[in-house]
């Protein structure tokens, strides 16, 4: 297993380009099983990204991807998207489906297929995609919409069976702005007979995203980006192009960085409003960013401050910075203090930070952090995608050596993060687990 091997303390300097984003170009791809064919850039070469293509050719369409990855010997340029510079996806002549065990199991987001498989194909059958360390994250609320919308559901041996003569546009009301929850009812309502209204909806920008992409495709929705949306069914979709926006996580982890050792860090193919919330914690707790047309430059806190914030939906400040924001205010001074709202077990990073020398007590859904702390290096384990993101902070300033191990959590999310890291200063190597 790969692991990464950190020597902290490295200033970080230079511009880094941000990738597109997973949590969008995942719904997009998925619906491609709305029918129709399409171009894609500037997606994300990621192991999401790869299992899903994955899943879509097991599902019967055809995809190519253009030009084909760079070789590794064509060495890495962190300034060029490493792949995708058009990839193609159309119908092929055959309509499974089934989504397998083998393949939802390694990615909760397969589930995004339902929708679009029910509203294209009329039928479904899903495997469960079950809990993960993160939390329980049911599906429910997906579920539910789907059978209001006229689908029969039963669920057997750890599938889903979804079956319809044809969905029909309805009002949902979601209980929690479920983020794919609504992607997918989104999806399903794009090709169902009338109109559907989801209030409560996810505001997400990923979800600004899928809506101007399928619209792009002549799709009829209204409100993406709000908690109403409003879908009118249409019969087919056209061919487009569609260049996948920016991703936010990605961009603000590299912003945390640059935070934490930046001389001046500049990241940039990025827009600063869907990194609102992360700026504003960030100059909370001291930093100066410069925003510029599509890039955004910031240094090294001197004196990061503590302070107190909870995970909230868009625009709140995004579950998915929780990890990442940890290791700062470790470091600050005077304390802080995260409550977790989106997930009820999202702090296995934290045992890992305090073997570093953090200070962290975890009570209930909140992280009590003493602040003041100096990280030292050391072995610890990432047990999720952004716990790994987390961790390769943190062993970014410790002292001495850090090393990461089942970096392939991260392979999940971040595009050749330590080779962006690299490039800016820090001392980062991919290595095999033990390896001496
Ligand atoms: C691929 C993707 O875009 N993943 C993102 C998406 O995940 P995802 O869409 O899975 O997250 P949700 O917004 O659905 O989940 C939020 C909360 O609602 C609960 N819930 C959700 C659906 C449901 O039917 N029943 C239910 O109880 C979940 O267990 C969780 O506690 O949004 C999360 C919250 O911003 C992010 O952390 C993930 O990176
Ligand atoms: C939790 C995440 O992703 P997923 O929903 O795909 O598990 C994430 O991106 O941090």
């Amino acid at each position: 297993m790969d692991a990464f091997r950190i020597v902290g303390g490295h200033p970080l300097r230079g511009t880094v380009r941000i990738s597109g984003s997973k949590n969008a170009a995942l719904p997009i791809l998925f619906s491609s099983l709305l029918g129709g064919s399409f171009s894609l850039s500037n997606v994300p070469c990621l192991r999401d990204v790869k299992t899903t293509l994955l899943l879509l050719e097991q599902l019967g369409l055809k995809i190519s991807v253009r030009p084909e990855p760079l070789a590794e010997s064509k060495g890495f340029d962190h300034n060029e998207p490493i792949w995708s510079d058009l990839l193609e996806i159309s119908e092929g002549t055959t309509s499974p489906f089934e989504a397998p065990y083998d393949l939802v199991r390694t990615m909760r987001a397969s589930v995004l297929c339902l929708g679009p498989l029910l509203a294209r194909r009329k039928r479904a059958r899903v495997s469960l995609p079950g809990g993960c360390l993160i939390g329980a994250r049911p599906i429910d609320m997906h579920l539910k919409a789907f059978e209001r919308m006229g689908a029969r559901i039963t669920i057997h041996h750890g599938y889903i069976d979804a079956e319809t003569d044809g969905l029909e546009g309805s009002e949902i009301s979601l209980p929690y702005p479920t983020v794919t929850g609504t992607e997918n009812i989104m999806m399903a309502a794009v090709l169902a007979r009338g109109t559907t209204t989801i209030t409560n909806a996810a505001e997400e920008p990923e979800i600004v995203d899928l809506a101007n992409f399928l619209v792009a495709r002549g799709a009829r929705i209204t409100g993406a980006g709000t908690s109403t949306i409003r879908i009118v069914g249409v019969e087919r979709l056209d061919p487009v192009h569609y260049s996948v926006m920016f991703d936010r996580i990605e961009a603000g982890t590299f912003l945390v960085a640059a935070a934490l050792l930046g001389e001046e860090v500049t990241i940039r193919e990025v827009e600063s409003s869907p990194l609102s919330s992360i700026l504003d914690v960030l100059k909370a707790m001291g930093a100066e960013a410069e925003i510029h047309t599509g890039a955004i430059t910031l240094g090294a806190i001197r004196r990061p401050r503590g302070l107190s914030l909870r995970t909230l939906p868009y625009p709140g400040f995004p579950t998915d910075m929780q990890a990442q924001i940890l290791p700062l205010m470790a470091i600050a001074e005077g304390p802080s203090s995260v409550v977790e709202t989106v997930f009820e077990n999202r702090f296995t990073h934290v045992m890992e930070m305090n073997r570093m020398g953090a200070n962290i007590e975890i009570h209930g859904s909140q992280a009590m952090v003493r602040g003041g702390s100096r990280l030292e290096g050391a072995a610890v384990m990432a047990s999720d995608l952004r716990a790994s993101a987390g961790l390769v902070l943190a062993g970014l300033i410790a002292e001495g050596e850090t090393e990461v191990r089942r970096v392939y959590h991260i392979d999940r999310g971040y595009e050749a993060i330590e080779k962006k890291l690299e490039a800016l200063g820090a001392r980062i190597k991919r290595i095999q687990e033990d390896s001496p």
